[in-house]
């Protein structure tokens, strides 16, 4: 897992360090900026841009080891009278005492145009409190305008370090020489995609912070012990498949089947069993008569157009047409249950506004989740992850818009039963299933991906 700080987080961290381990301040700029130039192809000059606070600062310290490298290096302020105080002014006193200027400009834009080489934003970082303006914006947009390389320090300049939207116009980063830990806007689209390449340099920090925001990383599965069979890996029961929507009843089956559970047995509409059960051969395909097996391990409902939830005390996997209007609080109030609905099916859900921002969905995941039981996927682009009883949010990276295809959806539900089954709690399974899911998909990129195809990624991908 991945912690994704907060600007608030990141400042608690910085004070740790320094006043709980007393690590000088500009100790850990020399680290930061050390670790930055590092990103810098050898040898070309350097365009450093320094901005009022101590991204600022961060940028001279850079400016100073690159001159001392031997390297051709420029400094430029938006503002005639930077006013630099702390840390960043000591930083400027070195670099004019290696007899560095810094120069400014109402016109950057023509100032660049002779530039060659690469660029160093160092005009704001975690201390952005607003969109940008007056000078420090005219910069931005003629650095974007240059085409020029540009190494961000810490965070593009513009983006606001705590949030996934961009608040307004954000310097778009070939490289980002991100210090200490990933801020949010390093994890989250879109601000994530002006960060360009993020390289995370060490510097004398807590390396285990507490962060409300993660990012999902390959989860780890429990071996499979020698003499395991298939009693071992639980039984599904999905009750799925109607007429019109048989294929998300196969669809559910494979991915549980896919990521190894035991056994599976569909229980669906009379109508279409001989066809779910004609593809998938492997599963026990049974027409729904009211009652579900007492051997049952994990119940998925709802691919399909399924809508009504048979009583069942035991683990339980709610998706698509069992997601019913405003019974979403109902269903985080029952311990042992996932949802899975896409933000459509959440506004309907929980009677709230469709969340169609990151930010969005991440305050609405939480307002919903807060001290509940159920887990919670917020299906999308970088699907968020809550609930279990846990404060924090995961974010799934992985995946791509190729996956925005009919039974997609219902692929992954067969799969967090899947993995549930197997014995994983509900958050993992739920973590899994969106993690690997993704991934399969990541190995087949483009449009015209069909989720059987994911499917059969699967056993691959989960030997590692
Ligand atoms: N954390 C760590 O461990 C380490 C941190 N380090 C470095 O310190 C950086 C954080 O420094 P920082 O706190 O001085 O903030 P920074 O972003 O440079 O500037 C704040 C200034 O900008 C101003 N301002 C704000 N928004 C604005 C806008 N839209 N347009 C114009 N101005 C705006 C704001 O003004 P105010 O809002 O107060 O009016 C204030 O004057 C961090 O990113 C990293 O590079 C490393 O050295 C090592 C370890
Ligand atoms: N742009 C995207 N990037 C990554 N994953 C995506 C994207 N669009 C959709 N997905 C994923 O594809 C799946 C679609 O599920 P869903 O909308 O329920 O489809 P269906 O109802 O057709 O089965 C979800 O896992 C979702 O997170
Ligand atoms: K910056």
């Amino acid at each position: 897992m991945i912690p994704l700080l907060t600007a608030d987080e990141m400042r608690v961290v910085e004070r740790q360090a320094i006043e709980g381990w007393g690590v000088p301040s500009l100790v850990l700029q020399e680290h930061a900026a050390l670790g930055a130039l590092a990103l810098l192809p050898p040898g070309q000059p350097v365009h450093v841009l320094a901005g009022p606070g101590n991204n600022g600062g961060d940028a001279l310290a850079l400016a100073r080891l690159a001159r001392l490298e031997g390297r051709e290096v420029s400094v430029w302020s938006p503002s005639a009278q930077p006013g630099w105080r702390g840390d960043a002014a000591h930083q400027a006193r070195l670099w004019k005492g290696l007899g560095g200027e810094i120069r400014t400009s109402t016109a950057p834009a023509e100032a660049m145009a002779v530039w060659r080489g690469w660029v160093v934003d160092g005009l704001l970082g975690l201390g952005t409190t607003r969109p940008l303006e007056g000078a420090a914006l005219a910069w931005v947009r003629a650095l974007n305008a240059s085409g020029l390389p540009v190494l961000a320090l810490d965070l593009p300049s513009g983006l606001d370090p705590s949030a996934a939207e961009i608040p307004g116009e954000a310097v778009r980063a070939t490289r980002t020489a991100c210090f200490g830990h990933r801020k949010v806007c390093h994890g989250l689209m879109p601000a994530r995609e002006a960060c360009g390449d993020i390289t995370v340099v060490p510097i004398p920090l807590d390396r285990a912070p507490r962060a409300a925001l993660q990012l999902l990383e390959r989860p780890i599965l429990p071996p499979r012990a020698w003499d395991a069979h298939k009693g071992s890996f639980g039984h599904v029961v999905i009750r799925a498949g109607s007429l019109g929507m048989s294929g998300a009843a196969v669809l559910s089956a494979l991915g549980a089947l896919r990521v190894g559970a035991g056994l599976v047995t569909v229980l669906t509409d009379p109508e279409v069993r001989a066809e779910v059960a004609a593809q998938v051969p492997e599963a026990m395909v049974r027409p729904w008569q009211g009652t579900l097996p007492a051997e049952a391990d994990v119940l998925l409902v709802g691919p399909g157009g399924i809508d009504q939830v048979p009583d069942w005390e035991g683990p339980l996997v709610l998706d698509a047409s069992a997601l019913k209007e405003g019974e979403g609080k109902r269903w985080m109030e029952r311990p042992g249950t996932a949802i899975t609905p896409h933000p459509g099916e959440f506004a309907r859900l929980f009677r709230l506004p469709r969340p169609m921002l990151m930010d969005e969905r991440l305050a609405q995941a939480r307002q919903v989740s807060t001290g509940k039981p159920g887990v919670l996927l917020l299906k999308g682009a970088q699907s968020v992850l809550a609930g279990g009883a846990r404060e924090e949010l995961w974010i799934n990276p992985t995946g791509h818009p190729g996956l925005a295809t009919g039974g997609s959806g219902d692929l992954l539900a067969g799969m967090v039963a899947g993995f549930r089954a197997q014995g994983l709690p509900m958050r993992e399974a739920v973590a899994a299933a969106a993690w690997f899911h993704g991934a399969a998909a990541d190995r087949l990129p483009g449009a015209g991906l069909l989720p059987r195809d994911l499917a059969d990624q699967l056993p691959e991908l989960l030997r590692g």
